[in-house]
């Protein structure tokens, strides 16, 4: 997937994977990663989800990575903040009170630059990925987020039915990413029942990824 793809979609508001509530399997099963308030959070691929709003007022501090800036802008104004804006590399820095959103490509983000995280929630990133980087993600988030545990939410479907994003991954799909490197549980699976514009059955499924080192 180009960055322009992305970007398109934000230009035409095209953005139908933006959920106009917090995500219901981040609110129940968020408390397994056994987090405490004032821990950070990271967040891939972030858009301009409501579930940030969620868990700043749950506590937690945010970082996200996000390639749109309108999609930034967006989440600012709803957040009722003014960030303040650096440049650090090729990402632009939006910064306030308990969040660090980084613009650009996920890529292009580093431990350095994004600073030490206690656990990731990764809803519709690794799904918005197509095959051939979903490997290369995986192991760059564990890289610069140093293997925080993380809760996985990923969508399932015949593949053959819709084209992604997003894109469907099965149990092996998400074995095959990271059984090696963390001890997976999978949580529930939900299906949703109005499907993908009707064409695909569809579950939403929750996984949690825990640390397996002492
Ligand atoms: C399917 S959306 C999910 C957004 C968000 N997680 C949510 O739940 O609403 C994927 C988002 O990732 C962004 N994106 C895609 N590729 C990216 C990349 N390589 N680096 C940073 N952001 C990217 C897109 O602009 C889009 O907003």
């Amino acid at each position: 997937m180009k960055e322009s793809f992305w970007h398109n979609k934000w230009d035409k508001n095209e953005i139908g994977f933006h959920e106009s509530e917090v995500n219901s399997l981040l609110i129940k099963h968020f408390k397994k990663l056994n987090l405490e308030k004032g821990n950070r959070v990271f967040i891939p691929l972030c858009g301009k989800t409501l579930d940030i709003h969620w868990l700043l007022k749950s506590g937690y501090k945010v970082v996200g990575a996000e390639l749109s800036k309108l999609a930034v802008n967006q989440l600012f104004k709803s957040l009722g903040v003014e960030p303040n804006i650096s440049i650090k590399g090729k990402l632009e820095h939006y910064q306030a009170k308990n969040i660090d959103i980084f613009i650009g490509n996920i890529f292009n983000i580093s431990k350095e630059i994004m600073g030490s995280v206690d656990a990731v929630y990764d809803r519709a990133a690794l799904v918005a990925l197509p095959q051939e980087t979903r490997n290369e993600y995986a192991n760059h988030l564990v890289d610069i987020t140093g293997k925080a545990p993380q809760l996985l939410i990923c969508y399932e479907y015949e593949q053959n039915m819709m084209q992604g994003p997003p894109f469907s991954i099965c149990n092996v799909g998400v074995k095959q990413h990271y059984a090696e490197l963390y001890n997976l549980k999978f949580i529930e699976s939900k299906s949703i029942i109005e499907g993908f514009k009707g064409k695909a059955k569809v579950a939403e499924t929750a996984w949690l990824l825990q640390n397996t080192s002492p």
